[in-house]
């Protein structure tokens, strides 16, 4: 569970709040636009950035001034996500050992992540030899091998094109389902916003503006106008499953 108690941070031109909270197993997507503060909000829950004012509690621990390492979080961005010199396999063992001595045991347990993400004939490869979803599932691998409840995802899946994209939502839903992750996306793509878990925040100036169900914010003009979507189609895909 992530709760942030009147959080504050800001930067010269620009100064941020959040008080919110996220319930253990929820996927939430976090929306707005560009500079509203989304990948802050991500470095302030995951501690590489400090609050100013606050309180933050993750899975029922004030960890406000606890380093990144020390909290129950692990963090994926679109790239940047793999050291380029290390095969698969050392790159997953990064998630398990910085110094990647593993023990027979996290072997095993390397293995099997590398199964459940589809790479295991891949483990001596290095990233350049991999496909831009290999590499991401590379870093979703990472993640779990590291074994944190609470998983932040920023804008993970943007590069990657529609099939790829489609693939890598299918292994985050079972992920989910199997680790019963806490999980906070942000996303710029309204086609990210998974229905069944259609809970959305969307920041505007370093402020909540919205907190609620998707397909509900055209009912709140003036945020559906902030993220571009005054006259936006509620998809079939989304009819269906409401
Ligand atoms: N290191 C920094 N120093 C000063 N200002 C910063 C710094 N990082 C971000 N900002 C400012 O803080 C605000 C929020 O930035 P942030 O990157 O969190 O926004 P964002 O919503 O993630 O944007 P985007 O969607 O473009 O990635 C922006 O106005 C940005 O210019």
């Amino acid at each position: 569970m992530i709760e942030l108690h009147q959080v504050s941070y800001a930067y010269q031109n620009q100064s941020m709040m959040f008080n919110f909270s996220v319930a253990k197993g929820e996927i939430v997507t976090l929306l707005g636009p560009s500079g509203a503060g989304k990948s802050t909000l991500l470095n302030i829950i995951a501690g590489f950035i400090a609050p100013n004012h606050g309180q933050i509690i993750l899975n029922g621990k004030d960890v406000t001034t606890t380093p990144p390492a020390k909290r129950p979080v692990s963090i994926l961005f679109q790239d940047n996500n793999l050291f380029t010199h290390l095969t698969v396999e050392q790159n997953l063992a990064l998630g398990i050992s910085p110094g990647m001595k593993l023990t027979p045991e996290q072997r095993t347990n390397l293995h099997h992540i590398a199964k459940r993400i589809g790479l295991i004939d891949y483990l001596d490869k290095h990233p350049a030899q991999l496909s831009g979803g290999q590499r991401q599932r590379v870093a979703i691998g990472r993640c779990l091998l590291i074994r944190r409840p609470i998983l932040l995802l920023d804008e993970p899946f943007s590069s990657l094109d529609p099939k790829l994209k489609n693939e890598m939502f299918c292994l985050l839903k079972e992920i989910h389902a199997e680790y019963q992750l806490t999980i906070v996306m942000v996303t710029h793509q309204l086609d990210d916003i998974d229905i069944s878990h259609n809970r959305c925040l969307v920041l505007i100036d370093g402020k909540i503006a919205y907190d609620g169900d998707f397909k509900k914010i055209q009912q709140y003009p003036d945020v559906a106008l902030h993220l571009g979507i005054a006259s936006y189609k509620i998809n079939k895909r989304w009819q269906n499953n409401s």
